[in-house]
């Protein structure tokens, strides 16, 4: 996948393992599919997820999913899942071990990177990192063991210092506050709760999707007044 393209997938990338839903995982994914998420990325962590065959076994059924739709299909954290499924990618955050090995481990596959500020970001693409994701922008209930909230300023320093890899900013992101993480430098948006809660994530998916592109053309419009 080249560059513009990864920017385009970057525009609604929902995040969900089965503890972040009330709904199953396989129709949430579904609707948020058919809604408009544009990539996934499967996480299955935290208190009650699910663990050996059965982790497996939804990872298989969401990948399935994901493959109807020609959406591409992420694993969090987990290299050996990543690779028992062939998956298209892996997203790792500054604790999950050395970004070079992990880079050399995954060779072809996309890579993301969580990043907190300017000097992770370089390190992030030095090792060859395809994309970063840049967070919390907003406080999250979701991942507790987040660094501290940074609002929009880390993503727009980002891109004020010539960062032009693809980036999602990530944590606390709904519908309504989109469009200010786009505007700020972004290509796109990471959520877990905005489509995973929802009663209708197809919904949820789609206003999201339509927020993204909404900024996206105003930052376009923008740039032809200036
Ligand atoms: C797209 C995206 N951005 C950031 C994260 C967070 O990754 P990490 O810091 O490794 O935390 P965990 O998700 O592993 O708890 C992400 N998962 N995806
Ligand atoms: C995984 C992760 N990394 C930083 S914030 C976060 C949680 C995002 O979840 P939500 O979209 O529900 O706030
Ligand atoms: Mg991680």
């Amino acid at each position: 996948m080249n560059k513009a393209e990864l920017q385009d997938r970057m525009k609604v990338y929902f995040i969900m393992g089965s503890t972040n839903c009330s709904a199953d995982a396989e129709e949430v994914l579904e609707k948020a599919l058919i809604g408009g998420a544009t990539i996934f990325q499967f996480r299955e962590k935290g208190e009650g997820c699910l663990e050996g065959n059965d982790r497996i076994e939804l990872a298989m059924a969401l990948q399935q999913i994901c493959g109807r739709f020609n959406v591409p299909f992420i694993i969090n954290d987990d290299i050996h899942l990543m690779k028992k499924l062939n998956a298209d990618g892996l997203h790792v955050g500054q604790e999950d071990g050395d970004l070079k090995e992990i880079r050399n481990a995954v060779p072809g596959k996309l890579l993301g990177v969580s990043v907190h500020n300017l000097n992770e970001a370089w390190l992030a693409l030095e090792i060859g990192a395809d994309y970063l994701g840049v967070g919390p922008v907003y406080p999250t209930g979701t991942k507790t063991d987040t660094r501290p909230v940074m609002g929009y300023s880390v993503i727009r320093e980002l891109r004020d210092n010539g960062i032009d890899a693809p980036i999602v900013g990530i944590g606390g992101i709904n519908k309504d506050n989109a469009s200010g993480v786009v505007q700020a430098g972004a290509d796109g948006v990471a959520v877990i709760t905005a489509i995973s809660n929802h009663l209708k994530p197809a919904e949820a998916a789609g206003e999201l999707l339509k927020a993204v592109e909404n900024a996206k053309q105003n930052n376009s419009l923008n740039k032809i007044i200036k």
